[in-house]
């Protein structure tokens, strides 16, 4: 499961959401960063806490795309209540993940994709849910996703390495990517993605 999630979180955040597919994420530079990607020795993981930009970017993804659209099933011990709602022992909930992570409650204009949202410092999520929950990729709570560190540290490396050793765009040159999910045992595109892949030399 996990190996399937974090290889379908790449495959988005090559393709990103401009619909265009142009070689994203930039380079971290200037106040964002003090590390570069177009440093000369291969971006490793320490650097990966350096580079604001791309845990933003990567943030961003798990929030406009979450690669599952539910949590894992779970049932209701003793009664509660959540958002107003009597919700009683024994039965099962299923939480809706773009519920969350598209409410406009809680996001400003949450239909875009938008990294940025997250350096400015005008909205902020916690993934694992302790300060409060926004956004829930990988669940929250007792049975959060016990791969979290391992596939954040994954995806943030994997993508940040794809990103210094190659140009990506889309295929054919100039084309519209569609964005559109379809659900099979995580949410996979639905039109699979066509990338011109260039060494950057
Ligand atoms: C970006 C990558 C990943 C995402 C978004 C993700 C997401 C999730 C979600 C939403 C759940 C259900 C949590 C709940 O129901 O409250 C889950 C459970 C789980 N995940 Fe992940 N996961 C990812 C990667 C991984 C990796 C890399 C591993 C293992 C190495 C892993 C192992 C598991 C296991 C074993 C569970 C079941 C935990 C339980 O029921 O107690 N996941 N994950």
């Amino acid at each position: 499961m996990g190996i399937s999630i974090t290889s379908n979180l790449k495959k988005e955040a090559y393709s990103l959401d401009d619909g265009k597919g142009s070689a994203k994420p930039r380079p971290e530079k200037g106040p964002l960063s003090t590390h570069s990607l177009t440093t000369d020795r291969a971006v490793e993981e320490k650097d990966v806490e350096k580079m604001v930009f791309l845990q933003a970017f990567v943030k961003e993804i798990l929030r406009k795309h979450p690669p599952t659209y539910f949590t894992l099933t779970h049932t209701v011990t003793e009664p509660t209540t959540v958002a107003g709602y009597d919700v009683p022992a024994g039965i099962n909930v299923e939480f809706y993940l773009p519920g969350i992570n598209e409410d406009p409650k809680i996001w400003s204009n949450p239909k875009k994709f938008d990294p940025d949202r997250f350096v400015s410092g005008k909205e902020d999520a916690d993934i694992t849910g302790v300060t409060g929950v926004k956004m829930m990729p990988f669940g929250v709570g007792r049975r959060i996703c016990p791969g979290l560190s391992m596939a954040t540290v994954h995806v943030h490396l994997i993508l940040a390495k794809m990103v210094q050793e190659f140009e990506w765009s889309a295929y054919p040159a100039g084309s519209e990517i569609d964005f559109a999910g379809k659900l099979e045992f995580t949410v996979v595109m639905m039109k699979p993605l066509r990338a011109m892949v260039k060494p950057r030399v």
